[in-house]
């Protein structure tokens, strides 16, 4: 069965078309990224598939039920939703942060366990932040900020990451390991759906990609067969051609 499906799923913001009739299922161990220029339709996309967006038409389901079937929390113990701008208006610390990814398993007055104190920790020092659990949020660079909200969700151990832009603000090397621990959740058996602005985060870990043309028009499917530059040249309205080097395909825009 699959993990999440969307059917004939279409998404309007005020009069703009977006999305129409996406189908789309993503598998356990998948790791799709979806491309497309500003404004296409990425991040509601994704608030739609975590039940945050009301399509104008079709379906979601997780796990085989409408997702709007399912409780808050146990659609969050199913899916992690990483969102592009993750502000936060109450003072906190960067270990506080990080244990709300705890919360869809606690009841309404318990307090995260040691364990879950644990695995935040765990988690924070997998993208380079070991010291900055005490550190106020608010002090923290942008890159810095990102790497806890991407540490957050992957505290909520879903099988499922929806992550908006996980890599952007973060440095050459900070991708590279961010780009790392994403390999390891996929070979732990999760499913990854990514936005991004760079095709080339694609060869480093997607199976699969979903294109946004952002007149309702997508393109879905395994990574050799969608991912091409007379794809992307389309897809972003500007020249991209293809290079290759030891077997490695890389695209680059036309200057
Ligand atoms: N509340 C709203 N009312 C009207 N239009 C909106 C609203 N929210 C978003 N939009 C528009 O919907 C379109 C899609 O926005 P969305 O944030 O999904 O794009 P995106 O592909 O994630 O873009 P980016 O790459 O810039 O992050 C944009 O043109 C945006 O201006």
């Amino acid at each position: 069965m699959s993990l999440l499906q969307t059917q004939n799923l279409s998404l309007k913001q005020g009069d703009r078309v977006l999305i129409t009739d996406l189908n789309l299922t993503i598998g356990a161990g998948e790791a799709w990224i979806v491309l497309g220029e500003n404004g296409c339709g990425k991040s509601t996309l994704l608030a739609s598939l975590a039940a945050w967006f009301k399509p104008s038409a079709g379906t979601v389901l997780l796990g085989g039920q409408a997702i709007t079937q399912l409780a808050p929390a146990q659609r969050a113990r199913v899916m992690a939703w990483q969102v592009q701008q993750d502000e936060c208006p109450f003072p906190m610390t960067v270990l506080e942060k990080t244990l709300t990814g705890r919360h869809p398993y606690l009841s309404r007055w318990q307090w995260e366990s040691g364990a879950d104190v644990t695995l935040a920790q765990q988690q924070l020092a997998r993208l380079d932040l070991a010291d900055f659990g005490a550190r106020d949020l608010a002090s923290l660079s942008g890159g810095e900020r990102r790497r806890v909200s991407l540490a957050t969700a992957l505290t909520q151990q879903a099988p499922l990451l929806l992550l908006d832009e996980p890599l952007s603000q973060l440095d050459l090397r900070h991708q590279q390991q961010a780009l790392g621990v994403l390999r390891e959740e996929l070979q732990q058996g999760r499913s990854i759906v990514m936005v991004s602005h760079d095709p080339n985060h694609a060869r480093q870990f997607a199976t699969h990609a979903l294109l946004l043309f952002g007149n309702g028009q997508w393109r879905t499917g395994v990574l050799a067969d969608v991912l091409n530059a007379e794809m992307l040249s389309k897809l972003y309205h500007y020249p991209v051609f293809e290079m290759q080097q030891e077997g490695h395909r890389w695209f680059v825009p036309l200057s």
